[in-house]
């Protein structure tokens, strides 16, 4: 029997078409189909250059395609207005910002998009005190972004993100460059996320600390799909270009399983 739920599981937040996009005439991605389901977590892998974030920019609209569609909550992305359901955390650049902002403005920066002309009301306050305190920032409210580390600065920029309330978060490798004790703490935002039915796509390099959140793994290579299904196993560093991995049973001398996916 199909219950009311299924329907509503089954409805794609993100469709991407045969997307083909170029950056400076190169083609960057050669004919991309993915689907994101309501309430589904998905990871996109695939090794430097493959062509992961320049898939997430075309979502958000960031990079222009030049072939397929692209649909966000069943919308072509460019009638799609309804950008506060969407919350982004863009890769993390190197480059500090430079802005004179406390971390309590940053994070209201994010949701503004739910405001009415940029009005805050109660509701608007406690929702930007409530996205610091999931990610275990309260007590930095007021501290310039400048000052913090780059575990933390990650966790302001996820917070800035979920002030919105959105339906789907996108996040650009959030783990990147983010140190041991952040990282747990952005898993278990996550996992909260994911709980309360916030549908995710995540760029990730490895699985790591996410890995029981992950539900599906597309893996890009070269611009194209080369495994859309569950996570491939020995995704984690090992799967990583360079490593080999090796059963710990194997018989001495034995070749490694090369899983490829992500080289
Ligand atoms: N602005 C640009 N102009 C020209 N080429 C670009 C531009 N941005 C990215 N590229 C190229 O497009 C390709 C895909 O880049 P993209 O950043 O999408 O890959 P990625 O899989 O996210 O890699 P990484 O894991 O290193 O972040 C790369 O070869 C990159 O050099």
């Amino acid at each position: 029997m199909t219950t009311t739920e299924d329907i509503v599981s089954d409805e794609p937040v993100i469709s991407l078409r045969g997307v083909r996009a170029e950056l400076g005439s190169r083609p960057v991605l050669r004919g991309i189909d993915l689907t994101v389901r309501r309430g589904e977590v998905v990871a996109l892998l695939g090794a430097n250059g493959s062509g992961k974030s320049t898939a997430v920019r075309t979502i958000i609209g960031q990079v222009p395609v030049s072939a397929g569609q692209v649909e966000l909550f069943g919308t072509p992305r460019r009638r799609f207005r309804d950008w506060a359901r969407v919350g982004y955390v863009p890769q993390r650049t190197t480059a500090a910002g430079g802005v004179p902002a406390t971390v309590t403005e940053v994070v209201s920066s994010g949701r503004l998009s739910r405001t009415r002309f940029g009005l805050f009301r109660k509701a608007d306050h406690a929702a930007v005190r409530a996205a610091l305190d999931l990610v275990g920032m309260a007590d930095r409210a007021k501290d310039p972004v400048d000052a913090l580390s780059g575990g933390q600065h990650q966790r302001v920029l996820i917070a800035r993100a979920l002030a919105a309330a959105p339906d789907l978060l996108i996040m650009d490798e959030p783990m990147a460059g983010v140190d041991l004790a952040s990282q747990e703490i952005l898993a278990a935002t996550l996992r909260e996320q994911v709980a309360a039915g916030t549908t995710v796509l995540l760029v990730l390099h490895e699985l790591g600390p996410l890995e029981p959140l992950i539900d599906r793994a597309v893996v890009l290579r070269d611009g194209c799909v080369l495994h859309d299904g569950p996570p491939p196993e020995a995704v984690g560093q090992h799967a990583l270009p360079g490593h080999d991995h090796v059963h710990p049973h194997a018989p001495a001398g034995a070749e490694p399983i090369r899983t490829g996916l992500l080289s």
